[in-house]
C-alpha cells in the first residue's frame, strides 16, 4: 500500500463522504476507518464500501491513549484525517463535559500519539483537521464573510470545544514543527446525515406530518455546502495543502432558515404527490437556541485561488438529490429513529 491513512470518524456524515471518496479514488491507499460508533455513527453509511480490500474498520474511542498509540504501530498511519467529534450544538447546551472530552481531550490524545508515532520524521505525514466556521463565532447581516483572519469568538459549548481543539493543532505545528493542516467548513447537506440536524430531520418530519419546530423567528441565516463538496475539498487540501495552514470551505450560498424550510416544503410535498405548500401548516416557531448564532458565512476564496477547488453542485439540485434520497432510503432513517432516538426527540423538540 502506497499510504496508511486514518480517518477517525468515518461512520458519521461527513466522515462517510470522506471514507467512500478515499476508498474509491485511491485503491492503493489503505483506508483505516477509527470510529466509536456512539449514537451518530452507523456503519450502513458505508454498506457499499465494507467489503473493498483497501478498507479497514476498526470500533475505538480517540480518547483512548494506549488504543491510539497501538493503532498507530499496527497500520502505521502516515496520514490522519480527523472528523471525530460531537457536533450538534443542542446537544452541547446540554451536555458541555461530553463536547470538551471529544472534541478536546480526543483531538489532543490523537495529536500525540501521531507526534509519538513519527517522532520527528515529519515528511510525508500529515494530520488534517476537520473543523468549523463556528468557531468565528456570529456576523451580522452586512454582507462580511469569515476569513481565515478572522478572530476566534466561539459561542456555544460546541464551538468552544471544536475552537480549543483547532488551537491545540496549531500549537503542536507552531512547538513541534508537526505536520497538520486546519479546515473550517460551513454547514453540509447531503445523504447520510443523521435527523438531528435541521434538513434530514424536517424531510423526516413533513413525510411524517410532525410538527417543524423552527428557533426563534426563523431569521437566521447559515452558508450550506453540499457534502460530497466538502469531501474533494478535504482530498484537494490533504493532499496539497501547506502545512500550519488554514483554509477555510464554504458554498457562497447563504440561506434565511425560513426560506430554506420552505424549499425544502416545496421539494418533500412534490415529491409525495402532495398539493403545493401542504406541509407548511407544520410550521410551528418554537423557543429560539441559547445563544443562536445570527449568522454564518464563509469565504473560501484561498482555497480556491491556491488550490483550485469550488463548490461542484448548485443548490436547487443538492437539495433534490437530497429530499429524493432521504424519501427513496426510508429503511436507513426508520432504524435511526427507532428506540433511543424517539426518547431524545420527545426530550428535545416537544414543549420547547
Ligand atoms: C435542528 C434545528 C435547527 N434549527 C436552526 C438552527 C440553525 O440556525 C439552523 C441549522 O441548525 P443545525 O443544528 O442543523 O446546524 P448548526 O447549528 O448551524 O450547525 C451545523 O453546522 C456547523 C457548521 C457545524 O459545525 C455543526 O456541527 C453543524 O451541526 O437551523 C431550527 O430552527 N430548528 C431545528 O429543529
Amino acid at each position: 500500500m502506497k499510504r496508511n491513512i486514518l480517518i477517525t470518524g468515518g461512520a458519521g456524515f461527513i466522515g462517510s463522504h470522506v471514507v467512500r471518496l478515499f476508498v474509491g479514488k485511491y485503491p492503493d491507499y489503505r483506508i483505516i476507518n477509527l470510529d466509536r460508533l456512539t449514537y451518530a455513527g452507523n456503519l450502513a453509511n458505508l454498506r457499499d464500501v465494507e467489503n473493498r480490500p483497501n478498507y479497514t474498520f476498526v470500533k475505538g474511542d480517540i480518547c483512548d491513549y494506549d488504543a491510539m498509540r497501538s493503532l498507530f504501530a499496527e497500520y502505521d498511519i502516515d496520514g490522519v484525517i480527523h472528523l471525530a467529534a460531537e457536533s450538534h450544538v443542542d446537544r452541547s447546551i446540554r451536555d458541555p463535559f461530553t463536547f470538551a472530552r471529544t472534541n478536546v481531550m480526543g483531538t489532543l490524545t490523537l495529536l500525540q500519539a501521531a507526534r509519538e508515532h513519527w517522532n520527528g520524521a515529519w515528511e510525508g505525514r500529515r494530520f488534517h483537521h476537520i473543523s468549523t466556521d463556528e468557531v468565528y463565532g456570529a456576523l451580522p447581516f452586512d454582507g462580511t464573510l469569515f476569513t481565515e483572519q478572522t478572530r476566534y469568538d466561539p459561542h456555544s459549548p460546541y464551538s468552544a470545544s471544536k475552537a480549543s481543539s483547532d488551537h491545540f493543532v496549531r500549537a503542536f505545528h507552531d512547538t513541534y514543527g508537526f505536520p497538520a493542516v486546519v479546515t473550517n467548513c460551513s454547514n453540509n447537506y447531503g445523504p447520510y446525515q443523521f435527523p438531528e440536524k435541521l434538513i434530514p430531520l424536517f424531510i423526516n418530519n413533513i413525510r411524517h406530518e410532525k410538527p417543524l419546530p423552527v428557533y426563534g423567528r426563523g431569521e437566521n441565516v447559515r452558508d450550506w455546502l453540499y457534502v460530497e463538496d466538502h469531501a474533494r475539498a478535504i482530498d484537494t487540501i490533504f493532499h496539497r495543502g501547506r502545512d500550519g495552514e488554514t483554509y477555510n470551505i464554504g458554498g457562497f450560498n447563504e440561506w434565511r432558515n425560513i426560506d430554506l424550510i420552505r424549499v425544502i416544503i416545496r421539494t418533500v410535498d412534490r415529491l409525495l404527490g402532495r398539493p403545493e405548500g401542504a406541509s407548511e401548516k407544520l410550521i410551528t416557531y418554537v423557543t429560539d437556541r441559547a445563544g443562536h448564532d445570527l449568522r454564518y458565512a464563509i469565504d473560501s476564496r484561498k482555497l480556491k485561488e491556491e488550490l483550485g477547488w469550488e463548490p461542484s453542485l448548485q443548490f436547487e439540485e443538492g437539495i433534490e438529490k437530497t429530499v429524493r434520497w432521504y424519501l427513496a432510503n426510508q429503511e436507513w432513517m426508520d432504524d435511526i429513529t427507532s428506540g433511543e432516538y424517539e426518547r431524545y426527540y420527545q426530550e428535545m423538540y416537544t414543549g420547547r
